[in-house]
């Protein structure tokens, strides 16, 4: 069966017509990474696209393109479902429950997160979702994958997970957040106020910390400066850009990505302690929410994004997702208001 997808980031483009199927989980890097070596080598353009569910054990979904896009309808303005999300009640009681797993030293960061379903009249198409995301994000990794027969996964991830080139890596992980305001003052204040917070850059060092030392063994230099500002549409994040070299180019950029995920932007830490508490805590399935998306080319190389800003979208019903991370010192309404902003990227782009 053949459906349409696309993807735009800083080192490729693409909208097209592709095939796509169930692929091993990012647990069995090996077998991921041949069967998207196997699916690139055949794909229009060079170039295998995959999704990655949250859940590492969960069957991936390997997107392979063959041929240009056929003509598509335009998305249509979908609403809201009222008491179509995760309660915000239930969100603040289940901060509270991880802030006592941090103070019990069951964890040091735990993600949490919640959704907001939408429905819509008329069928959604992804790829204008896409195209309207791309036009005002354009420095994200935006991308309409498909993930079921009538399902996409759609959105514009701020949060490079690992990009390779021959030896060059990089990584730019996102975590710590204050939200932008319209007033230019108080937006600078807010961003200043992040910069220095101490909870949200121990919040940040978490990721930056896990991503290095699953990089390290693989690297001839690994280098991790202090963290600056990466700004969205709604959000200030703290931002870390990793470069590292690699000691052998042939190791592909699939397996890198399989061991990198899900990091503490994500999940948290330590991971397996963080996810199980995610299990109880959440009542619901992040399915390819807060996995990852990205392609890769024939010589192992490739561009992969974390997936957050973004929902699943099926012909009539859409659900958004966001995330918080949870440390010593969170606040429950306070990360509740910046889910709420995280939100606003994706319900921007399909209510508008
Ligand atoms: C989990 C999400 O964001 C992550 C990325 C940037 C900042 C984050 C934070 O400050 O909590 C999250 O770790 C999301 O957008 O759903």
């Amino acid at each position: 069966m053949t459906v349409s997808m696309s993807w735009r980031s800083p080192r490729a483009a693409l909208a097209a017509d592709a095939l796509f199927g169930e692929g091993p989980a990012a647990a069995d890097h090996t077998r991921l990474s041949t069967a998207l070596r196997a699916a690139a080598d055949n794909a229009h353009g060079g170039r295998a696209f995959a999704a990655l569910p949250f859940d590492r054990e969960q069957t991936s979904t390997i997107v392979t393109p063959v041929g240009p896009p056929s003509p598509r309808a335009e998305a249509v303005v979908a609403r809201l479902l009222d008491g179509g999300q995760s309660s915000p009640d239930d969100y603040r009681d289940g901060v509270r429950m991880l802030l006592d797993a941090v103070a019990d030293g069951d964890v040091a960061k735990a993600v949490l997160a919640r959704y907001r379903d939408l429905a819509s009249p008329q069928p959604c198409d992804p790829l204008a979702i896409a195209d309207r995301l791309g036009r005002t994000h354009p420095s994200a990794h935006v991308f309409a994958l498909p993930v079921a027969a009538d399902r996409h996964l759609v959105g514009a991830s701020p949060e490079l997970l690992v990009a390779k080139s021959g030896r060059a890596v990089r990584s730019h992980p996102l975590a710590g957040s204050a939200r932008r305001s319209a007033e230019p003052a108080v937006d600078r204040a807010n961003a200043a106020a992040l910069r220095e917070s101490e909870k949200d850059r121990r919040e940040h060092a978490y990721v930056v910390d896990a991503i290095c030392d699953v990089l390290a063994p693989y690297c001839v230099r690994l280098d991790a400066p202090e963290p600056g500002l990466l700004g969205t549409d709604s959000m200030w994040h703290l931002g870390t850009e990793i470069t590292a070299e690699l000691r052998d180019p042939d190791v592909p950029v699939s397996e890198l990505v399989a061991h990198l995920h899900p990091t503490p932007a994500v999940c948290g830490t330590p991971r397996l302690a963080a996810y199980d508490l995610i299990s109880e805590a959440e009542p619901f399935d992040r399915g390819f929410f807060a996995g990852a998306v990205g392609w890769t080319d024939a010589a192992g190389d490739g561009e992969w994004a974390v997936s957050i800003r973004c929902g699943e979208v099926a012909p009539h019903r859409i659900r958004a997702y966001a995330g918080a991370g949870i440390v010593a010192g969170s606040d429950p309404d306070a990360e509740l208001a910046e889910t709420s902003g995280k939100l606003s990227t994706f319900l921007a782009a399909v209510t508008a």
